[in-house]
């Protein structure tokens, strides 16, 4: 069997620690996923979904168990290599854009491959490409203040996978969007994925979204079922 791109094994997290207040979130969750493979997250609100991306991501550090990244152990690793991790091998979206608002849409895919050392030439030429893809290469010198919703959350896929990452994660990256542009825009994702061979894990409220994906996973009390 080939090597999982993203395993977690036994992750704790609680917030607050020590404290009162003490939150307790993820409770011994394991959670692996294959090449290729793409992973519904399905969670009642406040279970844990974003922190579990954010651990898997490694934005945020769990208080115990392993993260690893295509057979690559995270733990221990400075924050520096965190950093490369997380730029080369993994792309983030979000609920809403997070697009920078000075910058075209061109620009915003642009600039994490500038930041990674792509020669400008090349990382244009690719944002093209990407734009291309998901439909709305007429709009790549429009800032994202001129895209409507759905045009804009192409735009932050296509940023997301700008670096050409092993694993994507998604936190509800069509819950800011209409029913209807919803399916238009996760159907664009879910080419755009399979296209590339990318794996990925994608929080969606939406069960029938789910439904259409490889594997869906359910956390509640702190693990997945
Ligand atoms: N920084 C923090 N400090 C304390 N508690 C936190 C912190 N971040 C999250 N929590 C708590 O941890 C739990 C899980 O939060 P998380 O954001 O992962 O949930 P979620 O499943 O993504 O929720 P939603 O679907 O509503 O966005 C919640 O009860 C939340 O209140």
């Amino acid at each position: 069997m080939s090597e999982a791109v993203l395993d977690l094994r036994r992750i704790e997290k609680s917030y607050l620690r020590g404290t009162p207040g003490e939150v307790t979130v993820l409770t011994g969750l394991d959670l692996s996923v294959a090449p290729g493979e793409v992973v519904a997250l399905v969670a009642p609100s406040g279970a844990g979904k974003s922190t579990l991306l954010h651990i898997a991501g490694l934005l945020d550090s769990a208080d115990a168990g392993t993260v690893a990244i295509s057979g690559r152990e995270m733990t221990g690793l400075s924050d520096r290599a965190r950093t490369a991790v997380r730029r080369e091998d993994v792309g983030f979206v979000y609920q809403f854009h997070h697009l920078l608002p000075e910058f075209s849409a061109l620009e915003n895919i642009v600039l994490p491959q500038l930041a990674n050392a792509v020669p400008q030439t090349e990382a244009a030429a690719r944002a093209r490409k990407l734009l291309d893809a998901v439909g709305i290469a007429p709009r790549a010198d429009h800032r994202p203040a001129e895209l409507s919703g759905g045009e804009q959350q192409r735009v932050a896929f296509c940023r997301a996978l700008a670096n050409a990452p092993k694993l994507l994660l998604a936190d509800e990256p069509t819950g800011n969007l209409d029913p209807a542009t919803a399916e238009q825009v996760f159907g664009t994702l879910m080419e755009l994925v399979r296209d590339t061979g990318l794996s990925a894990l994608i929080a969606t409220h939406n069960l029938e979204l789910a439904a259409r994906l490889d594997r869906v996973v359910r956390l509640a009390n702190g693990r997945l079922s």
